[in-house]
This record gives C-alpha cells, sequence and structure tokens, in this order.
C-alpha cells in the first residue's frame, strides 16, 4: 500500500508523514523533498529560476513514477499536488494508493503560515494577517474541490501531531 497525505500548505503533511512511517515500519517519501533533490535546489528556487510551470511538470512525472514503482510508502506530497495535472484522478485510481486529506480550518493555517512562509514560495509575498486570510480562503475554495476527493479526512485543528497520527491510523484499519 501507498498512503498518499494530501493537504493546503502547513498542514502537516510532511511532519505527520515522517511519524506515520515510523509508527507503522513504511517507508517515507517526500515529494517536494524529492524534487529538491533530483533538482539539487529548493523548491523555491526552481520557482525562481525555472518557474512554476516546469515544477508542475516535474511534480506530476515524479509522482507517476513513485506511484508505479513504490509500496509499502508514506508519500507526503506538495501543497498543490492534487491540483494540476490530472495528479488527483491518478492517485485515486491506483488501486494499491489510499489518500488522506489532512484537513485544517482557515485559522488554523493563517496562523501557521504567517510564521512560515519565508521558504513557501506561492505565499512568500503576503504581508499582513488580513491579506493571508484573503489569499488561503481563495486558495483554499479552489483546491477544496480535489482536497475532497481523499478517500479519508482527518482533520488536524487543535490537534497534536500524534493526535492526528492516531487518528489516521483508526481511520485506515
Ligand atoms: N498538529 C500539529 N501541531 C503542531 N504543529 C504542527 C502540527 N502539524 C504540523 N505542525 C508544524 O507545522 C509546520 C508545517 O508542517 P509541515 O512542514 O509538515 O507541513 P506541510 O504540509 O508538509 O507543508 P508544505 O506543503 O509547505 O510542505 C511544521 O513546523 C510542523 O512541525
Ligand atoms: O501549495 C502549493 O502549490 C505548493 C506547496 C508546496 O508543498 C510546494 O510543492 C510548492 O511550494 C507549491
Ligand atoms: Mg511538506
Amino acid at each position: 500500500m501507498i498512503i498518499v497525505l494530501i493537504g493546503y500548505m502547513a498542514s502537516g503533511k510532511t511532519s505527520i508523514g515522517k511519524k506515520l512511517a515510523k509508527k507503522l515500519s513504511y517507508n517515507f517519501l517526500d515529494l517536494d523533498d524529492f524534487i529538491e533533490e533530483k533538482e539539487n535546489m529548493s523548491v523555491t528556487d526552481v520557482f525562481k529560476q525555472k518557474g512554476e510551470i516546469y515544477f508542475r511538470k516535474q511534480e506530476a512525472y515524479h509522482l507517476k513514477s513513485i506511484l508505479k514503482s513504490e509500496n509499502n510508502t508514506i508519500l507526503s506530497v506538495g501543497g498543490g499536488t492534487p491540483c494540476y495535472s490530472g495528479n488527483m484522478d491518478l492517485i485515486l485510481e491506483t488501486e494499491k494508493a489510499e489518500c488522506i486529506y489532512l484537513k485544517a480550518s482557515l485559522k488554523t493555517l493563517v496562523n501557521k503560515l504567517m510564521k512560515k512562509k519565508a521558504t513557501r514560495p506561492l505565499i512568500a509575498h503576503v504581508e499582513t494577517e488580513e491579506e493571508m486570510t484573503e489569499f488561503i480562503g481563495k486558495h483554499l475554495f479552489e483546491r477544496a474541490q480535489f482536497y475532497n476527493q481523499a478517500e479519508i479526512k482527518v482533520s488536524i485543528d487543535n490537534k497534536t501531531k500524534d493526535e492526528v497520527v492516531e487518528d489516521i491510523v483508526l481511520k485506515l484499519f
């Protein structure tokens, strides 16, 4: 099985994915990290130097190959992965893959992203909390149609990472 974690930026895909992999003794892969290794530069630099369209092409290419070749793996994808290139359809069509949406409220996301926006190229330019709320609100509205197709949804609001992992395990098995 491949467990695919999806969700907005800062919803915890990477950190919860690592914990879940440890708990289930699965391998762990993070699609952003994978692309950074292949490109030998940060996601921010890929966006800056090669552009978002190049990034989206690489993202779709590596997602496809990982879904084909891996097993017993937790795969944390990028925040935008399900929303481009037919990626969500591919994840849902892949029989060995189970997709989990780490769902966060707008308030939770704004709080988290105001603290850590520098490394996230799509929101690095947003300055005030009000602007961040407006930006993420619109963005989530567009993306929710993809995220909500996940087979399993887990709320992360007001939960520790370990509690989120527990919830995922309960819903999976
Ligand atoms: N349930 C939680 N409680 C407290 N902090 C959390 C929780 N989940 C994640 N975090 C923290 O929030 C930050 C964002 O988490 P993480 O990097 O795992 O998100 P992500 O979904 O992978 O983001 P991106 O899409 O930008 O890669 C990290 O600093 C992480 O430690
Ligand atoms: O939400 C997005 O579109 C993104 C999220 C990050 O995980 C990275 O994949 C990149 O910064 C784009
Ligand atoms: Mg991540």
